[in-house]
């Protein structure tokens, strides 16, 4: 069995991956608050991060955490020649260079998003904007009460997947005289309650409207992808990857 630590574990996420994991084992976690274990699994500082994988003898790391907590572990995987998927969003420019540094000697697989749905739309968000070319492009996400980062990843990476085919501006909400220029797109973000993750694409024009959309309906399904690009990164090169490389395989 695959032995996987969590990075994250205490949190939403690090428990639905504990949960997930039937066909792995979870043999260490790492979070900062002071907990001795979470189901069974160990939790240790992530600053000892780098001794915990060897003592636990770790095959790959899932991280669900915050970006100061990833680059800590991802810099601990380098050190000891662990691979590392990495979920956690809201990376500066300065985080994403790190992520890179640590890719050069360790294969790492980062995904804003480990639903397989996502993937699917994403192809058609690059399909839908390459054809319908002078449309109205809107871009909406809701989540849970408790998310810190805003637009989410996976947002953030759908917007990256449109401005491949269109040279459009986002403009993140609107408030008072607002007229809309024809080379933006709106980006909205709503928090609220437990929702798990929706995004939406609106495109506009031609006196009609195309919405993709997508709605995650358990954490379960993140924790699936993540679990299976974990599974899939053992063994690789050193490199970047994507969960893209890990649905077509
Ligand atoms: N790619 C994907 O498919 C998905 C990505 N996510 C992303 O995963 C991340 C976590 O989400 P979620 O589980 O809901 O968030 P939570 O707030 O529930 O959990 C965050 C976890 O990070 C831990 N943490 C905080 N500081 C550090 C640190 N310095 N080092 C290591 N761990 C730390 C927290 O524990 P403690 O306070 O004890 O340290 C906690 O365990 C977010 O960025 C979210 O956007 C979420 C779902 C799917
Ligand atoms: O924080 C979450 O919950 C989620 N975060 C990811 C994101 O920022 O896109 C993925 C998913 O939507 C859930």
């Amino acid at each position: 069995m695959t032995r996987v630590a969590v990075n994250g574990v205490t949190g939403q996420m690090g428990g639905a991956v504990i949960e997930a994991a039937t066909d792995s084992e979870v043999v260490v976690g790492f979070a900062t608050s002071e907990t001795d274990a979470v189901e069974g699994v160990p939790v240790v500082d992530p600053a000892d991060a780098a001794t915990a994988l060897r003592e636990y003898d770790v095959d790959v790391v899932v991280d669900f955490a915050v970006p100061e907590g990833a680059l800590t572990v991802a810099e601990a995987c380098a050190e000891t020649g662990v691979p590392m998927v990495v979920g956690t969003t809201g990376f500066d420019e300065d985080g994403l260079a790190r992520l890179q540094d640590a890719s050069e000697v360790i294969p790492l697989l980062k995904a804003t998003n480990f639903s397989q749905g996502i993937q699917v739309l994403q192809r058609l968000v690059s399909e839908a904007v390459d054809t319908l070319e002078d449309y109205d492009l809107e871009l909406m996400e809701t989540h849970h009460n408790r998310k810190v980062d805003a637009p989410s990843g996976t947002a953030t990476s759908i917007l990256d997947v449109i401005q491949e085919e269109r040279d459009v501006e986002p403009v993140y909400g609107r408030e008072g005289h607002a007229p809309r220029e024809a080379d933006e797109i709106g980006v909205f973000a709503r928090r609220a309650g437990d929702v798990r993750g929706e995004h939406e694409l609106v495109l506009a024009g031609n006196d009609e409207v195309l919405s993709l959309s997508h709605r995650a309906e358990d954490r379960g399904v993140f924790a699936a992808g993540a679990l299976d690009a974990a599974a899939w990164l053992v063994g690789r090169d050193a490199g970047w990857y994507a969960f893209g490389d890990v649905v077509d395989a």
